[in-house]
């Protein structure tokens, strides 16, 4: 779905990304890990389109993206939740996730989809506040419902874990892999599951759309449960990469470990 060959970033003289390849095939939940520094940001960011490459390529299901205009991801499907959220504290909730309409361009998508409200109740309920006085774990379900409200075909995150208490880490957790992998769930014959309001919805978007996802996530224990691939980078390279049980000790070690 997503295939970065040779990508090479600089800011102005500095070389940050590379060389850069990752593949982030149809249905995978890919998660970009790296210590401090190494380019992970970065890597989303020329995705999206926010800063320019140098060379290289980025296609997305055969259309070049590396000097594509920002504003083409959206129509394409990719959704973003960029680092620290992003979102606009004096606008309320229902406002914000309205700004995620505005790039629907051909779309034809007009108003913010109900199944954005199945999945996080509380935003629902939180409409008419202002996305200021939410908390750091409600912010991030606003950022994630704005990124879903074109329905993408792949969503990037990027450390959506960052600042967020450990009880609403779980519920994102959750909420990202059943929105990656709950594709062909049959919801009239749960799985020894109770299939509740918030899994039909995801799993009404996710049939008709599967979710594909690429992650930034520092936080060990989460990569590996929310994802099923890694790339790990250093230094602005691609140095490994794999299915996610096959991530060793020996290269946590070398590459993650502070
Ligand atoms: N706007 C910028 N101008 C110049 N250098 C930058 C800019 N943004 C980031 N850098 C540098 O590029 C390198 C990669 O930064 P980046 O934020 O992509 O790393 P990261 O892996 O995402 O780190 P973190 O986990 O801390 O977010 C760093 O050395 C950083 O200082």
């Amino acid at each position: 779905m997503l295939t970065i060959s040779a990508l090479q970033q600089y800011y102005g003289a500095s070389h940050t990304l590379w060389d850069l390849d990752l593949s982030v095939p149809q249905g995978a939940c890919v998660c970009l890990m790296g210590r401090n520094g190494v380019g992970k940001t970065t890597l989303l960011k020329a995705i999206m389109g926010l800063i320019p490459v140098r060379d290289g390529s980025i296609d997305f299901d055969g259309v070049e993206l590396a000097k594509a205009k920002a504003e083409s991801r959206a129509e394409l499907g990719i959704g973003y939740v960029p680092q620290g959220r992003e979102i606009f504290p004096l606008l309320t909730v229902e406002e914000n996730l309205k700004t995620g309409l505005r790039a629907a361009g051909k779309l034809g998508i007009k108003k913010v989809p109900d199944a954005i409200y199945d999945i996080f109740p509380v935003l629902k309920q939180m409409l008419k506040r202002r996305g200021g006085d939410l908390s750091g774990g409600q912010q991030q379900q606003l950022a994630i419902g704005r990124a879903l409200v074109l329905n993408p075909r792949l969503l990037i995150l990027d450390e959506p874990t960052e600042g967020i208490q450990p009880n609403i880490v779980s519920e994102i957790g959750d909420v990202i892999i059943r929105l990656n992998r709950a594709r062909g769930i049959d919801t009239a014959k749960p799985d020894g599951e109770a299939v509740g309001e918030v899994h039909q919805a995801i799993a009404r978007i996710n049939k008709e759309l599967g979710v594909t996802v690429l992650l930034v996530e520092q936080k060990l224990p989460f990569a590996r449960k929310v994802a099923n691939q890694f790339c790990i980078m250093d230094r602005g390279r691609h140095v490994a990469v794999g299915a996610m049980e096959e991530l060793a000790d020996d290269m946590v070690k070398r590459y993650l470990t502070v």
